[in-house]
């Protein structure tokens, strides 16, 4: 064996020892016999397969790296306003600087896999796209999936569709849209048909942010599942907020939809809560509806979405800590409900995005995180440190913490 780990808490809640080789997990016994080059005392921590992130907004994350370059006028605007400056001066190494940061606190919290998005759009051009596209060369152990963006739509700048065009033909994982953002109804379904057909004649998937608003009258979400459904197309939906602000029967009628597409969807609710500004009483949450979309039998998944950015000042990229806000806001958070919350950062985005040999058992490919906790509860209370992170085979992050208590 090139790697034993032994007592590791297994997500079932049973011990064992893991042994692994040649990258992958070849044994997995209570008390495995023999010696490996390397070997791991857990001592009870629970190992989980690595987690998977499906939805980052690579280039415009940390994005205060380039803010503080900015000169004053531009740093003294509305943040989207600044957005604009901000993405008119990247070059694909600045772009491509700020990825690889993101993709070391990626590793550092333990993911094995992740979907980066990169604006393509009169604005960024292609050099988001190309920045982000260098990531997957640089870390080899790591999963870098890459979807260009077209963040501003073709409404308003019709030219978005050539770029978004060639983006997808110098190669990517899915296709982006975000159809909600056009100004009109019409536009909106132009555009969901545009990336479709797009995403078909490339063999994609189509991978749009959907409805990521309060407005009941957002419904991209329902056309998108329904030309999925039409095209019989693999569609995942991030987002979707106004599922939540729909009357009961109008939302079944999408969450129908999306059932029989067979679409993924990915809820990342912590953006909402700094993003919307409303003064209204109760405020109003974009959330959209998980625990309904799960009982209707959708795979949903949650994300980081933003680091750093316009939409979202905060974030780590760390899926401990998506799932602490996702039990929150869903919510789920008792009993059997937890073990859903995990599924949603591990097994079933990992699925989404067609990840190979992933889990925890014999023959899988040795992606795993070692949690400084016995149990997913007390991972996700105390959010721990990752203790050990292995990703195909290797340790690849070890994390301690040290607190010095002065009591008296
Ligand atoms: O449309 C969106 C939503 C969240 N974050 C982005 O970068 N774009």
């Amino acid at each position: 064996m090139d790697l034993i780990l032994r007592r590791a808490t297994l997500p079932t809640g049973s011990q064992a020892d893991i042994g692994l080789e040649d990258g992958h997990v070849a044994a997995i016994e209570e008390a495995l016999a023999g010696r490996a080059d390397m070997e791991l005392a857990l001592e009870g921590r629970l190992t989980l397969p690595a987690f998977v992130n499906p939805h980052l907004h690579a280039c415009k994350s940390l994005w205060s790296w380039e803010l503080a370059k900015q000169p004053a006028k531009v740093q003294a605007l509305h943040r989207f306003e600044a957005l604009g400056h901000i993405k008119r001066s990247y070059t694909p190494e600045g772009v491509y600087q700020r990825g690889r940061r993101l993709l070391q606190l990626a590793v550092q919290n333990g993911t094995c896999a992740i979907r980066l998005f990169a604006d393509v759009d009169e604005q960024a051009g292609l050099r988001a796209f190309e920045g982000i596209k260098r990531l997957q060369a640089e870390f080899p152990y790591l999963k870098v999936q890459v979807v260009p963006f077209p963040q501003n739509g073709f409404a308003r700048f019709p030219e978005n569709r050539d770029l978004l065009e060639e983006a997808v033909a110098r190669g990517c994982d899915a296709v982006g849209a975000v159809p909600w953002l056009e100004p009109t109804e019409a536009d909106a379904q132009a555009h969901a048909e545009f990336c479709l057909e797009l995403a078909k004649k490339h063999n994609l998937p189509l991978h749009a942010v959907a409805d990521d608003t309060e407005d009941p009258q957002s419904a991209t979400g329902a056309y998108l599942a329904a030309l999925a459904v039409r095209h019989r197309w693999p569609l995942l939906l991030t987002q979707l907020g106004s599922l939540g602000f729909q009357d009961d029967a109008t939302a079944r009628k999408t969450i129908g939809l999306i059932k029989e597409a067979g679409a993924t969807v990915i809820s990342n609710g912590h953006i909402e809560l700094v993003t919307c500004q409303s003064t209204r009483q109760p405020i109003p949450r974009g959330n959209t509806r998980v625990r309904e979309l799960l009982a209707a039998g959708v795979r949903v998944v949650a994300a980081q979405d933003d680091v750093d950015n316009p939409y979202y000042p905060f974030g780590r990229n760390d899926p401990l800590e998506v799932a602490l806000w996702a039990a929150h806001l869903t919510p789920l958070a008792w009993g059997e409900d937890l073990e859903t919350l995990r599924q949603m950062v591990t097994t079933w985005p990992a699925q989404a995005l067609g990840v190979e040999g992933y889990g925890l058992e014999v023959g899988c490919r040795a992606n795993l995180v070692v949690l400084d906790a016995p149990s997913w509860l007390e991972a996700l209370r105390g959010q721990v440190a990752k203790r050990y992170v292995i990703l195909e085979g290797q340790l690849r992050a070890e994390e301690r913490r040290e607190v010095q208590l002065y009591e008296g």
